[in-house]
């Protein structure tokens, strides 16, 4: 069943304002060069709320939201500036897995579907966004001494039992929320 317009354009700018609060629960806690956040769950419920055509779009207004100067990004940024920032990239990746998590929860909700969504949304997050921090710390941005791809990976090492919480706990709402509202994902198939 498709959405209406307006309906679409509600919740991508609802899911742009939480990705906002997400971006900034923890302002001042940064481990290496990279901000604690919980703008992946939130990337996650896009996808799993929204499907992955409108999830994808909510993420592609957060960042359009950011570049365009509102400080919706990590510790209060925004500006085009923020295309070289070295954590633009985790941006970019919530785009993705946004898609990548409506796709497989519009066609499998299962255990099955809840692990492979979660791993291919840490996944999608942590190699886009590292690959990018990795680039950006290398080429054009102030990198700490002795930095290198192991040492960017170590930074995300520390991140993963949290992302892997974060990421468990975001399934676990839209199992339930799924079970309470069967129409909360319009792009879903039921067999
Ligand atoms: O600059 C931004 O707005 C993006 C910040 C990205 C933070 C990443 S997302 C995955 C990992 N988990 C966190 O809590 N922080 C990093």
């Amino acid at each position: 069943m498709k959405m209406s317009k307006t309906k679409e354009i509600v919740l991508c700018g609802l899911f742009a304002a939480l990705m906002a609060v997400g971006a900034n629960i923890s302002p001042f806690l940064v481990i290496g060069g990279v901000p604690v956040t919980l703008q992946l769950m939130f990337a996650i419920l896009a996808g799993g709320m929204l499907g992955s055509r409108t999830g994808a779009k909510a993420m592609t207004v957060y960042l359009a939201l950011g570049l365009a100067g509102a400080p919706v990004f990590a510790q209060f940024k925004g500006g085009p500036s923020s295309l070289l920032s070295p954590t633009f990239g985790f941006v970019l990746s919530f785009i993705a897995v946004a898609f990548a998590v409506g796709m497989v929860l519009e066609r499998k909700r299962n255990i099955f579907g809840y692990t492979t969504g979660g791993i291919l949304a840490l996944v999608l997050n942590y190699i886009i966004g590292t690959n990018f921090m990795y680039v950006a710390l290398s080429f054009w941005a102030e990198a700490p001494s002795g930095f290198s791809y192991t040492v960017a990976w170590g930074w995300m090492a520390v991140y993963l039992p949290l992302d892997l919480g974060v990421t468990a706990v975001s399934m676990v709402i839209l199992q339930r929320l799924y079970k309470a509202v069967p129409s909360v994902n319009p792009q879903y198939v039921s067999k």
